[in-house]
Order: C-alpha cells, then structure tokens, then sequence
C-alpha cells in the first residue's frame, strides 16, 4: 500500500492501480498521450520562442475530451496554459491540465499559474520540470500550495508509456536543456547525400542532391535554429543563401567559418538587408577584407583560436541556443571531432554519382576500425518524397531527474554557475535571473515602444504603418526585427533627432516598466551595491560588450533608476519619522 501511495500522489490514478492494473494502465496512456501532445504543440513555434522554452498546454475534461489548447507563440506572448483555459472556457473547472514543461514563474511573473488556478483546474501533469534551476520547482509548488494536484512524470508515477511522453517533452525543449547543462548551444549537423555517400561531385557541384521536398524540409530546420553555419569552402563552392525560406519561423543568423578569409567579394551571405551574417575568422585574417564585409553590414570576429569549440562556446555566450551545421565534411569532422555535434539529420536521396574524389558528409575523424564508429542513439528513419531521413543523437539529452530539489528546498543561484565577480551583476536574456521582464502598459513591451519611437512623428505614411506593425507585432523579437530593418533598409523613415533621445526614449520605458511592477522594482532594489552590465558580447552602445569595451548604457539607465527609487525611499522614510 505504502508504494502505490508514494507512486500515485493522485486519487484518481492511485484507486484505479489499486483495484485494477488494466485501468491504471489506461490512465497512464491517457496522460502520455496528453502530454504527448502538449509537446506537439510546443514544437509548433520551434526557434521563435528562443531563448524561452517551447510550451504547450492541452486543458482535457474528466471524461478525458480536449476541451482547449494553446501553445507560447514566442518570447514574450501569453503563456501556453492562459490560451488554453481561454480556449477552453468554463470547460476548464474540475479539468486537468498538461503541459510539456513546468511553467518558468519568471521573475514573480505568475501568469501561467494564475491562469490555471483561476480557471479551477483540478490537476495540473508535468512532463519535466523546468531545466533552470533558479526557475525550476517554483511554479510546481506554487500549484501544490493553491490545492491542486500535480503529477510530474517520472517522479510520481513511472511507466514505459509515460517514460516515452516525458522523452518527447526533453526533445521539444533540448536545445534549452543542453544550454541549463553545457556551455555550448545545441548543434545539428545536417547534409544530404546520395546513396554512395557523396554531398557533391568530384567537381564539387552539389545542387542538387535531395529532392525538393527535403529541401523544404532543410529550411523549417533552419526556421527553428537560432543560426546556421558553413565553412569558408562552401561559400566559395555553392555561394549559398541560408536562407527560411518556407514562410514561417524566424530568419536565422548565418554563420561562415573561415580561417583564411579568402572568401569572394560577391556573395549571398553579404547581402545582409534581411537577414544577418557574422563571420568568425582567425585574428589577423585578411584585415582589408574584414574593412570590406563591414561596409557591407556583416559582423566579423575574430578568434585567438578558430575552433569550433571556441566559436560555440561564443555563441553560447552571444545567447544562441541552437545551431544548425550546414558545412561540407571537413568543418564537420572537425566539429564532431571537438564534441559540439549532438544530433545529426541526413537525407539520403537513391542516387549514385561516384567519383573517388567526391567529397563525403564527414571528413577524417582519425579512425582505424570499425569499432571505434560513433553509434547515433534514439535513431529515427521517415521517408520524405523520394529520399530517407535518417536522424539520430550523438550525444543523449541530458537527463533532468537526478537533480530535481525537494519540494521544500529553497531554490537559490550557484555561485559557480557563472564565475562572475559578485560586485558585479551581468545580465542578458530574459532566462538570467537579472534578465528583462518585457511586461508594459499601454505598449506590449519596452522592446515595441523603443523600436516604434525610431518612426514616431515622421510625415510619411509609411513610418506610421511601421509604428503600427511594430504596435502589434506579436512579440518583442518581432518588433526588435521590424524596427532594425526597417532602420537599415529605409533610413529616411527614421525621426532625425533619433540618435539625440534614444537614450531618453528608453529611460522612459524603463522608468514606465519598474513603476508599474512592483515585483521588477524589487529586484532591481535588490542590486543594490552592485554594478549592472547588459552582458550583449555585440551590443557596444547599450550592452558592456566581449572584452568590457561597450558603453553599457542599458546597465547605466537601471543604475540611474535605481537611484531614484533609492532617493525617494530615503525621503519617504524621513518624512514618516519626522512626522
Ligand atoms: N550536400 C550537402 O549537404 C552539402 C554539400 N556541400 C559541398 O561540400 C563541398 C565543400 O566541402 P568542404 O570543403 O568540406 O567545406 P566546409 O564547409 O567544411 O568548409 C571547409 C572550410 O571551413 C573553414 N574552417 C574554419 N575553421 C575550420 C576548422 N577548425 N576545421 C575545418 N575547417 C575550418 C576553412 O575555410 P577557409 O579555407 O576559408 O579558411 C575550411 O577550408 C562543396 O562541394 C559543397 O557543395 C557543402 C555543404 C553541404
Ligand atoms: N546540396 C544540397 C544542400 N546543400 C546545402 O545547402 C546550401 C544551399 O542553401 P541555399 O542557397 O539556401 O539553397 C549549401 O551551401 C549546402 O550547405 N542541402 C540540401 O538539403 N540538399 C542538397 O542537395
């Protein structure tokens, strides 16, 4: 009696394995097929909610109907469980929920949980907690001390069933649990080769070798990657676009490695008016032509040590959760040779090109035998038009459960986590424990009202449709991304004293943004005594920069700020002892 107890925290499930197996058996499938489905839907805005996790949630009656679904759109819309209690409308009293991940409680943010508990859900299933640790639990025990159940699986009830649901809920978020526990974003290295093993002809001519329907395949890849990367020989062979071009999903950063930098002076990857490329080269490379991509928009950095560990390990840093490997078989070897490659996805089309100088998806790795060949795990063969894709993980996820707290554990930051100096507080993404709360008034966030201000009172119908895209752009990325192009492609759009009160426009918001969450201002007060450094490796006006070189005015306006607030206190308690 004592385990079936400890394993079923639910009444429900738990009378049902006491009295029948069959029956706890259906529940189990009931539950994973929920679950299994509010991974489905987090899958659904794949790459746009970066660097937030995907979420879904499935609102299902007891008789086991969906009564509502949702799922996050991306970083910085409604949570997944408030559109599906929505959606599911008085159907949601006495429901269970599942969601595929436990909600992220950001930063006193209880919008998820509120929504739950005020649409009366009876019982809430997780399928992993969440992967951060100074997030994880809090939502989960905040449920528990509103009265309602929750089940997480894998720790209150285990079954092959249920294993395999909580299996699909750590693939639809890996790239962020590989990012909780390395420090290299999460890296697929794909290709397409013909039936002989080739990814081009002798001559290097490669398009194309899968049919057009992979290929469509390739860019919702590249659509749920944060960035997608080749070597310097690739763009000399293919002059490549990198482009999504599928219609959905976000425009990912291209990526060119190269250690020469013998690279044309006529490219797609140059061409930067939609979508950016960065090259990361060895320092000292071709300095004229780094002069050259830089009048032309495109970023380049250059490393001590051009490696692809060095290079993911900046990224990782830039705040890129996934990456998509797009090279030709020497950078591949090299980046599977430096342990960054955790999945491979390979589209095998049945054709035959031979030649014994064709290239081949991954060059030397320095094997001998066969024994020394890496095994894929949780391999996955799906036939796509006339081609096999074949897909498989080198490295496994991994696994949450070993360090889940205790219930009534207090959930503290480690030190060790991030070797920073503790005077000083960087903060970046909104997953840092000091990142931005994009939450505001009137405007959907401060990210919206600071890209709207760039058009704001130009006499030109067209600088108001932008302010009205940016007004009701669905997140703050999109708005970050209307308003930046726009700056770039049409600058006369742009107010002319813009560069004179930017600063003014974003103090502004901030100023809006702590003023009306009062939970923000407390953690803002809670700095006290440190220095704030927007830790944007790329950002030298608004964040501190790689090497400590940028001017850091975001950190500068949240000391201002805090400040003020500090002052005002001080006042505020002199005047009540004084009175
Ligand atoms: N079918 C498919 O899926 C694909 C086919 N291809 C084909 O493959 C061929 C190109 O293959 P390949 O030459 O292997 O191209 P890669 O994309 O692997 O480029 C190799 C280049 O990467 C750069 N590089 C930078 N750092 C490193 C490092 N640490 N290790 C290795 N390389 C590094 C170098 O550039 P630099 O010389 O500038 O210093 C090097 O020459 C082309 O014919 C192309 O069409 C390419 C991609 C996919
Ligand atoms: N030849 C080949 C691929 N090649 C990859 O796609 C790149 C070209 O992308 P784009 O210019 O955006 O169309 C090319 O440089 C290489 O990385 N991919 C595939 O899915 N199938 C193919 O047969």
């Amino acid at each position: 009696m004592a385990l079936s107890f400890r394993i079923c925290s639910s009444p429900l499930i738990c009378r049902a394995t006491l009295s029948n197996g069959d029956n706890g058996r259906n529940h189990h499938a009931i539950d994973a097929a929920f679950i299994r489905r509010a991974a489905d839907l987090a899958e659904m805005s794949a790459g746009l909610t970066s660097p937030h996790p995907n979420f879904g949630c499935v609102i299902a009656t007891s008789s086991g109907k969906v009564a509502g679904e949702g799922y996050l759109y991306a970083q910085g819309t409604k949570p997944a469980e408030a559109l599906a209690v929505e959606a599911a409308g008085e159907f949601s009293r006495g429901s269970t929920a599942y969601l595929n991940m436990e909600p992220g409680d950001c930063h006193g943010d209880h919008t998820a949980v509120s929504a739950l508990v005020q649409a009366g859900i009876d019982r809430v299933v997780v399928g992993i907690r969440h992967p951060l640790q100074h997030l994880r639990g809090s939502a989960i025990r905040e449920l528990r001390s509103q009265g309602i159940e929750v089940n997480v699986l894998g720790e209150d009830f285990e079954s092959k069933v249920l294993e395999e649901a909580r299996k699909s809920c750590l693939l639809v978020n890996a790239p962020l649990i590989h990012r909780a526990c390395s420090r290299v974003p999460f890296s697929v290295l794909k290709y397409a080769m013909t039936l002989d093993g080739k990814i081009a002809a002798s001559s290097g001519h490669a398009a194309w070798i899968s049919s057009k329907l992979s290929r469509t395949r390739v860019f919702e890849l590249r659509g749920g990657s944060d960035a997608v990367i080749v070597g310097g020989n690739t763009v000399r062979q293919d002059d490549p676009r990198l482009t999504a071009r599928h219609g959905q999903g976000h425009t990912p950063t291209r990526i060119v490695m190269t250690q020469s930098l013998d690279l044309p002076e006529k490219a797609n990857l140059w061409d930067v008016a939609e979508v950016s490329t960065i090259v990361v080269t060895q320092r000292g490379a071709r300095k004229s032509f780094q002069k050259f991509l830089a009048s032309k928009g495109v970023e380049v950095v250059e490393f001590d040590m051009l490696n692809p560990r060095e290079v993911m390990e900046y990224f990782h840093l830039r705040g890129y959760l996934s990456i998509l490997w797009e090279c030709g078989g020497t950078l591949a070897a090299s980046a599977i040779s430096s342990s960054v490659i955790h999945k491979v996805v390979a589209f095998v089309a049945p054709k035959i090109i031979g030649g014994s100088k064709a290239p081949s998806p991954v060059g030397d790795l320095g094997m001998v035998e066969m024994t020394q060949a890496l095994n894929l795990i949780d391999v996955c063969y799906e036939q796509v038009g006339p081609d096999m894709l074949v897909s498989g993980f080198l490295q496994p996820i991994p696994d949450l459960l070993p360090v889940i707290p205790s219930e009534d554990a207090t959930v503290e930051i480690d030190p060790s986590v991030d070797p920073f100096e503790p005077s000083i507080i960087f903060f970046y993404k909104t997953w840092d424990l000091y990142g931005k709360n994009d939450d505001y008034m009137t405007w959907s966030s401060v990210e919206h009202y600071y890209q709207a201000n760039k058009f704001v009172g130009v006499e030109n119908p067209m600088a108001h449709d932008c302010v009205e895209k940016i007004r009701t752009a669905r997140s703050p990325e999109e708005a970050a991304l209307i308003g930046r192009s726009t700056l770039r492609q049409k600058p006369e759009l742009v107010r002319n004293d813009w560069e004179d009160v930017k600063i003014e426009v974003m103090y502004k918001a901030l100023k809006c943004k702590f003023s009306t969450y009062p939970h923000l201002k407390s953690i803002l007060l809670s700095t006290v005594g440190s220095v704030l450094v927007e830790a944007s490796p790329h950002d030298l006006f608004w964040g501190g920069g790689r090497e400590g070189e940028g001017l850091n005015y975001l950190g500068r306006l949240l000391m201002q700020l805090r400040s003020e607030y500090l002052g005002e206190s001080s006042v505020s308690a002199e005047n009540t002892s004084s009175a």
